[in-house]
């Protein structure tokens, strides 16, 4: 195996439970890290400006709120763990001029290290706990005795300690319980977009949605099709969850699988792959961060205007009609942030 993958027995969960930690940001993330570290039994604050909506959730959960400068300031470890675009402007003006001498500054994702918005200085370890899944997630199977798991990655190590201090952070929020692969900024970046852009959200969305409209275009049930397309992809995911495409193969049927293996790559074709390539090119040129930090600054006019379209897609109306009735699908995402 080419990797490296730690687990809770290569952990020293004593090296964060050492350290005075501030979480800056309290959304899916911040929220997944904070109360797993708090309950990991760490020294835990967290930063969020005076008029945030956040404030009042996690002091509900009895955390203690400082601003993104005075928790910075009162911490020896910064996990910055805001919008990737508002980073940089966190960084600058309540980070760097509270960071000492051994101090370290984390992150979840490396998009603003990888792109060069924020250059830290040699004095402070730079690193990175990136877990594998939605925040949400992340607390949840905390809860429930497991984990998600984390990539972590070292761009400065001022400290000499700095791996350890990632695995040990990693292993506190319930990583290590699953695996903590060691990768780089660079790698975790680049992957990161290319994963939730070309396949986890964006392939699947757009796949999905197009599934439905060619079912409901040829005059087939809405919610027939909410079912075939939306809902039952859990469950064939589930499958490979579990054991891979063949475990899921192995399940379905011999005329479903014959369907797969000679349609698949009818849908998925060359010309999607040289899609994807062109996609993973954009991420790796710095296209694509450029793009996203010029949309944000312009006040996101294009974001919002699709964002819109996608809340009022079709599938979207009748997939709350047909949740409303499965009380165990009713998990509001403000479950716990
Ligand atoms: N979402 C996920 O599951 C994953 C995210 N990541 C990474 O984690 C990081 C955080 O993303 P995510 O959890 O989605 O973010 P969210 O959008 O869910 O939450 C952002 C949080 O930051 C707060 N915030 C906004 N502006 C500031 C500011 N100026 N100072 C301090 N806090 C601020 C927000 O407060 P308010 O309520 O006031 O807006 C909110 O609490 C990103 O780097 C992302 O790429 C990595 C893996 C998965
Ligand atoms: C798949 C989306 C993600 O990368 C994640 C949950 O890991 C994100 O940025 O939210
Ligand atoms: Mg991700
Ligand atoms: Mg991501």
């Amino acid at each position: 195996m080419s990797v490296e993958i730690f687990y809770d027995d290569d952990a020293d969960l004593s090296i964060i439970q050492g350290r005075k930690v501030a979480v800056i940001g309290y959304g899916s993330q911040g929220h997944a890290h904070a109360l797993s570290l708090r309950d990991s039994g760490v020294d835990v604050r967290i930063g969020l400006p005076e008029g945030s909506k956040s404030r009042a959730k996690a002091e509900e959960e009895g955390l203690r709120v400082l601003t993104p400068a005075e928790a910075s300031k009162e911490a020896d470890l910064i996990m910055i763990l805001a919008p990737d675009t508002k980073q940089r402007f966190i960084y600058t003006e309540d980070v760097e001029p509270n960071l000492s001498d051994g101090d370290a500054v984390f992150f979840g994702h490396g998009f603003n290290i990888r792109y060069g918005l924020i250059n830290p200085p040699a004095n402070v370890d730079i690193a990175m706990v990136a877990p594998k899944g939605p925040g949400h997630l992340v607390r949840r199977q905390f809860v429930d005795g497991k984990g998600v798991p984390c990539l972590i990655a070292v761009e400065q190590d001022a400290s000499g300690n700095a791996q350890a201090l990632a695995l040990s952070y990693a292993a506190a929020i319930g990583g290590a319980r699953a695996g903590v692969i060691k990768t780089t900024f660079k790698e975790e970046t680049e992957t990161d977009l290319f994963g939730e852009q070309a396949v986890l959200c964006g392939g699947a969305s757009a796949l999905v949605q197009t599934g439905f409209e060619v079912l409901t275009e040829a005059g087939y049930a809405p919610e027939i099709a909410y079912f075939e397309v939306l809902h039952e992809l859990k469950l064939i995911v589930d499958l490979m969850y579990e054991g891979g495409i063949a475990r899921m193969r192995y399940s379905i049927s011999d005329t479903a699988e014959y369907g797969d293996l000679t349609r698949g790559p009818r849908v998925i074709t060359p010309e999607v792959k040289e899609n994807m390539r062109k996609i993973l090119g954009e991420i790796q040129d710095g296209t694509f961060a450029r793009e996203w930090v010029a949309e944000d600054e312009a006040g996101r006019p294009n974001f919002q205007k699709l964002q819109e379209a996608g809340e009022h897609h079709p599938i979207e109306e009748t997939g709350r009609k047909l949740r409303g009735l499965m009380s165990w699908v009713d998990r509001p995402i403000t479950e716990t942030a």
